[in-house]
This record gives C-alpha cells, structure tokens and sequence, in this order.
C-alpha cells in the first residue's frame, strides 16, 4: 500500500499544483491568523479547485466557532475538517452534524500518557494526526517543525487510523517510517524555505523519500 501524503499549509497555485504531481493525496489550508500559513477562506477556494477530485482538501482549524466553520465550508467545499485545536469528543461529534464531513482530530504528543487522550475520540473522529507539542513560547498549536518520540506510537492499537506528523522531512521520514510503520504523513514547515513558504524542491525530495520506504538501517558487521 503507498503511503498517503498531506501536504499542509499551501498558499500558492504552484504549490498546489505541484503538490498534486507529485502524488499528495491530501492538501491542507490553514485557517489560523496567527499562522504564517494563514490564508484566507476566498483565496483558499480558488486554489483548492487546483487539487479538486485529485488530491482532499482539508480545512485546518483551531477551536473555530460555526461562523467561522460556515464562512470556511462555503468558500472552500473541503473534503475534511482538521481540528486542531481543543477542541471535545463533544464538539467533533457536533462538527460532524453540521456539516457532514470527516473529521481529522489533531492530538499533540509528548509521553505515553498523551496517547491516552485518544480514547474518548475513538468512534468519533474519522482520522487522527498525531503532531508534536508546541516549544514553549510558540502561538502556533501545529506547524512547528518539531517532531516527538515516534516510538511511543508503538503502544497504539493497531486498528487506529492516524497521519504521523511534527517536524517531518526528506532527512527523517525514512526513519519516521520505519519506526512507526505510518501509512499516512503529514508535513508543512519540513518542506518549506521559510516560514510558509513551500520550497518545491523540498517538496519533491520528501515525496522520493516517501517512495523510498522505511529507512533500513545495516546491522553492524554485516557488509561493507
Ligand atoms: O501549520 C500551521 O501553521 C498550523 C497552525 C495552526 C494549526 C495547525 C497548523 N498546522 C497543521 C498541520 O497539519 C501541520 O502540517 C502539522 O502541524 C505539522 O507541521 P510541521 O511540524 O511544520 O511539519
């Protein structure tokens, strides 16, 4: 099975597109004002109709309210929400309603116990995205660049559906991969030049390194 890539946090028709050729299969669009990848909901749905029928289109969120939600859904017709903030097995149950879309649930990991928190999501949320805790002092809930102890994840019950994320890029997804066996990635600041600026080289190299599977390591002693 090939592993399933989101690319988040785009901004320009070139990256979309190029995002798209290289076989993402989820685009992400980060609705988060303090965010340098912050976009507005209009200029989302314009660039979203790039990705259209090729790639899903996920609608980045942190704790937003119904208005905020309706405005985003108008303008963008996602194929996903991704919550990425506090928000309560309440509250995505009641997204879900409203909006009868997908729901991927965003839980920052940093110790065993973190992985706990998913249980009351269980049966609710469609997906989890498993990222890193924010660095002391960041405002932004994701798209930090930090990644967290992939080996935790090996306490995961194995009919748990998630997208490994956090500080992911070309020089580490192998490992990541190897270490986790995650059939879905997400990535954003890994592949990017400078703060919300998507880097197509970057992004290239993360999608060859993605094909090229989990990293194995030589065992000493066993060759050249
Ligand atoms: O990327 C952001 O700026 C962001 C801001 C607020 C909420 C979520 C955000 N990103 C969500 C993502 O899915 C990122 O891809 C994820 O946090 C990983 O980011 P990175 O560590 O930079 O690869």
């Amino acid at each position: 099975m090939t592993t399933e890539v989101k690319i988040c946090g785009l901004k320009t028709v070139g990256a979309v597109e190029r995002a798209v050729e290289l076989g993402a299969t989820h685009t992400g669009f980060i609705f988060f004002e303090k965010s340098p990848r912050n976009i507005e909901p209009d200029d989302a749905g314009r660039l979203a109709e790039h990705a259209r029928g090729k790639a899903k289109i996920v609608a980045v969120t942190v704790d937003a309210d119904n208005d905020f939600l309706d405005e985003i859904v108008s303008a963008l017709s996602p194929d996903m929400l991704q919550l990425h903030g506090s928000e309560s097995p309440e509250r995505v149950l009641n997204v879900k309603a409203v909006y009868g879309l997908p729901v991927i649930k965003a839980l920052s990991i940093r110790d065993a116990d973190d992985l706990k928190r998913i249980e009351p999501y269980i049966g609710i949320a469609d997906r989890f995205l498993f990222d890193a805790k924010p660095p002391k002092g960041s405002e932004l809930p994701g798209g930090n660049g930090v990644s967290f102890d992939w080996q935790l994840l090996g306490a995961l019950d194995e009919s748990v559906d998630y997208m490994l994320s956090g500080g992911l890029n070309a020089e580490n997804i192998g490992e990541a991969l190897a270490l986790t066996g995650a059939q879905a990635v997400d990535t954003s600041s890994g592949v990017e030049s400078a703060p919300g600026v998507k880097d197509l080289k970057r992004m290239q190299e993360f999608f060859e390194a993605v094909a090229r599977g989990p990293l194995q390591r030589i065992a000493p002693g066993s060759g050249t």
